[in-house]
């Protein structure tokens, strides 16, 4: 038979027992504090008997949850970029890579899907505002103050929320992975107001490797994962606490670091000239920033016009952008060149090149750094994109110039008279890679999908 206990003495043997040095008045976590907080009544709401009724009714959940079963992972993302769907899938790969059938994966964006405007509208919205780079700088800047997105992000979750709480739980998840900037505020507010905080596991993985909007960070997250130690520092500036804080770095598709790169096979798999160095040219999944005017330049550079022949080859991945494709593929090459669409397996580009010339998107730049290539960031969105030029030039991974022309000829340069600086910025990249950050991250987040179920069955002794 079931024992209807007081709930304050339940919380205090669960925590205790967990946390064996807790105690009221000094527990660190936000999430565990606010917790603790709605159980033991400070806020004076709800009457005794009220609470007790509670108690029972979340026993009886904490012990179907508590059961041996498949766990659920629902992961956020919004199509803004091309970055946040990689991570997602990255971490989906790797959960499945760790544990199996263990736990279920779904990845969703449950604003476009069950919201309305603007919610709904991110990624045209997005694309339309950082095509116009001043309008997304005064958008990303003049967002940043806690209380002017907050109190927008809450009035959006108070409209949505029932739409909100049917997407996010249509799928029962036991755990929710963030892997974007307009993730955090609605969901937990949602979850708050349906005192789902307690049951369902929280967490914010940033896809940012420095300067990072203000959004992504949460009080009320389990954990924060954040690619860098620049990114820890504004996330305890902005008030989580070190318990939530941990740094592995940006979670990169296991394809990469699990793939054993044999460039020479690569290259006949892809069709690519087996002799010639590569570089390869591309602008996030959208293919944004310079890349038709460096294309013409690099056709140029990589063209020895004395010998009559090319120096280099080049790769160019123009992502979503149908656009450019055609338009590049439809001009008259002097050099060997590959122009693709969205590919689904950049580890194989990327493991068959030499170098790569991008705008300074963080997924771009996390692969690229596994693979072992030297970067030139051609281009940068104002606000979340600035910070990563520091991160590749300033550890000599990489150079930063928006000419075209200057760009073609550093290639020109590497794979010529300069190959030693080519080599050795390889090896810069390699040091800087962080290829194990998604798989430290699934396995924190099977510990604290552990600690839970330990205090689930603790309930469930206690309670009988
Ligand atoms: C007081 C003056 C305010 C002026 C505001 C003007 C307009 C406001 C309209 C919208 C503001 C949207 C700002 C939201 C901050 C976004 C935080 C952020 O970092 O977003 C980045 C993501 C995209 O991800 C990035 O992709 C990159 C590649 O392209 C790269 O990979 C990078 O690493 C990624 O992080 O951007 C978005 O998701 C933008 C979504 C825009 C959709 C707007 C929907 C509006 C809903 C909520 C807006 C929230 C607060 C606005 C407050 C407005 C108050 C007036
Ligand atoms: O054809 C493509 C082009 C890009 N990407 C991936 O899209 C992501 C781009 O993320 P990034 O943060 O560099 O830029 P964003 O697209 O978000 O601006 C990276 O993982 C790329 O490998 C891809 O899979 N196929």
């Amino acid at each position: 038979m079931m024992k209807v206990v007081s709930p304050d003495s339940i919380t205090e043997k669960v925590f205790r027992r967990v946390y064996s040095n807790f105690s009221f008045s000094t527990v660190e976590d936000d999430y565990n504090h606010s917790r603790l907080r709605s159980r033991s009544g400070d806020y004076g709401k709800e009457s005794l008997r009220k609470r007790g009724f509670e108690e029972k009714e979340e026993i009886m959940e904490m012990q179907q949850m508590g059961a041996e079963r498949i766990k659920t992972v629902l992961i956020l993302m919004s199509d803004t970029g091309g970055g946040h769907r990689a991570s997602a899938e990255a971490i989906r790969d790797a959960f499945k890579i760790e544990f199996g059938d263990d736990y279920r994966i779904i990845i969703k964006d449950v604003w476009k899907e069950y919201t309305g405007w603007p919610l709904n509208d991110m990624e045209r919205q997005y694309k339309f505002m950082v095509k116009h780079v001043g309008l997304w700088s005064v958008a990303f800047h003049g967002t940043s103050p806690k209380w002017i997105h907050r109190s927008y992000l809450s009035a959006l979750a108070a409209y949505y929320a029932k739409e909100i709480e049917t997407g996010l739980m249509e799928y029962k998840p036991d755990i929710i992975i963030s892997v974007h900037p307009m993730m955090q505020h609605i969901p937990l507010w949602v979850m708050k107001r349906q005192g789902l905080q307690k049951k369902v596991i929280f967490v914010t993985v940033i896809t940012d490797l420095n300067t990072c909007h203000r959004t992504w960070f949460h009080h009320g997250v389990s954990r924060c994962y954040c690619p860098s130690k620049e990114v820890a520092k504004r996330a305890l500036i902005d008030g989580l606490g070190d318990s939530q804080i941990r740094v592995f770095g940006l979670p990169v598709r296991p394809s990469f670091p699990r793939t054993i790169i044999y460039k020479d096979e690569l290259r006949k798999e892809l069709e690519i000239d087996s002799d010639l160095p590569a570089v390869l040219l591309m602008g996030g999944g959208e293919g944004m920033g310079p890349v038709q005017k460096t294309a013409q330049a690099l056709g140029e550079s990589l063209y020895n016009s004395k010998e009559k022949s090319p120096i280099g080859q080049l790769i160019i991945i123009c992502g979503r952008n149908k656009t450019l494709a055609s338009s590049l593929a439809s001009h008259e090459w002097k050099i060997p060149i590959k122009v693709r669409g969205f590919e689904t397996q950049m580890e194989k580009w990327m493991g068959a090149c030499d170098c790569i010339i991008t705008k300074a998107g963080p997924g771009t730049i996390a692969e690229a750094l596994i693979c072992g290539l030297p970067i030139i960031l051609n281009d940068y969105i104002p606000g979340q994109e600035k910070g990563n030029v520091p991160y590749v030039v300033e550890n000599g991974a990489g150079i930063f110039t928006r000419s075209p022309k200057e760009t073609a000829k550093i290639v020109a340069d590497w794979f010529s008279s300069n190959k030693e600086e080519l080599q050795k910025m390889s090896e810069n990249a390699l040091k800087l890679a962080q290829p194990e950050a998604v798989f430290d991250i699934v396995k924190d987040i099977h510990h604290l999908s552990q600690q839970q179920q330990q205090r689930i069955q603790l309930y469930n002794e206690l309670s009988y």
